[in-house]
């Protein structure tokens, strides 16, 4: 399989959704042919590094991780295809991709497991269905899992973010301290790189594409991930140019402070749902 393989979901009146095999990085969702996700000018898609942009899939681990990459393997690793795009009776286009411990992932992570991963593109929604399952006899796993969306903004200066308001939060640019965040709704305006803590089960972000709002909705993913690298430390990060950090803003539903236990035989399941307002 060639490194940058994609599987497209059409749902007709140009609403698509690409998902690269690599990573099973969702590169692109369009609405009526807008996209509504930031991929960066300079993302590579090597096959090695991951790709800079969309939605990258973060597991087992978020953040520095001792055994392996930044953020886990999920994200570097090659995805199958369980099922090919299909059109539903309801119109809607579903794909089901996989991803199983291997050679790849054993050499950092001692575990057996299996992650499936639905998507389902709707008129304007895009619904991201995970499953996590710990098919081993014997050895119970710990796993951090988050979906690192990079939304696509004309300013994230002029965004603003519901759903965080009195959410504790540990503020990764500054000290690794926790704080609470007490603002109503959360704008960015430095670099910013917080993991909050129990948010609520939606958020919604002001001034995406067009003018429009985006609603997230998140079920089994209590914390939310607010990532934005701002002019200084997108000068270091070389796939990404120095003047494109204002137009996006990553808001990441996930599951960190408290990591997935999964005994022998044991399954998790987690989704989000994006929807266009
Ligand atoms: O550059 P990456 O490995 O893709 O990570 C990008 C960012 O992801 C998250 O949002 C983290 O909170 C940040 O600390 C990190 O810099």
């Amino acid at each position: 399989m060639a490194a940058t393989s994609v599987v497209v979901l059409d749902r007709g009146n140009n609403t698509t959704c690409t998902v690269n095999l690599f990573g099973a990085s969702v590169v692109s969702w369009r609405v009526n042919n807008q996209e509504q996700l930031f991929v960066s000018k300079q993302a590579i898609f090597d096959g090695k590094r991951p790709i800079r942009g969309g939605v990258p899939f973060v597991f087992p681990q978020f953040g520095d991780w001792a055994f392996g990459p930044m953020h886990g393997f999920a994200r570097i690793a090659r995805w199958h295809v369980e099922k090919m795009p299909e059109r539903l009776p309801s119109g809607d286009v579903e794909a089901v991709f996989s991803l199983m411990d291997d050679d790849f992932t054993r050499s950092m992570w001692h575990f057996q497991f299996r992650l499936t991963y639905r998507l389902i593109l709707r008129e304007k929604e895009l619904h991201f269905n995970i499953g996590v399952y710990n098919p081993s006899k014997e050895l119970t796993f710990s796993c951090q899992l988050l979906l690192h969306t990079y939304f696509k903004v004309p300013d994230v200066r002029r965004c603003q973010i519901t759903g965080l308001h009195g959410c504790m939060f540990i503020d990764k640019s500054r000290d690794g301290v926790m704080y609470q965040d007490t603002r109503e709704v959360v704008t960015i305006n430095e670099c910013t790189s917080r993991i909050y803590q129990n948010t609520m089960q939606e958020h919604i972000i002001t001034n995406v594409v067009s003018g429009r709002k985006m609603r997230i909705q998140k079920y089994n993913f209590p914390d939310t991930v607010i990532w934005n690298p701002w002019a200084d430390l997108a000068k270091e990060i070389p796939d990404l140019g120095d003047d494109e950090f204002p137009n996006m803003v990553c808001v990441e539903a996930g599951r960190i402070a408290a990591p997935i236990v999964l005994l022998p035989g044991t399954a998790f399941e987690a989704s989000q749902i994006l929807q266009v307002m």
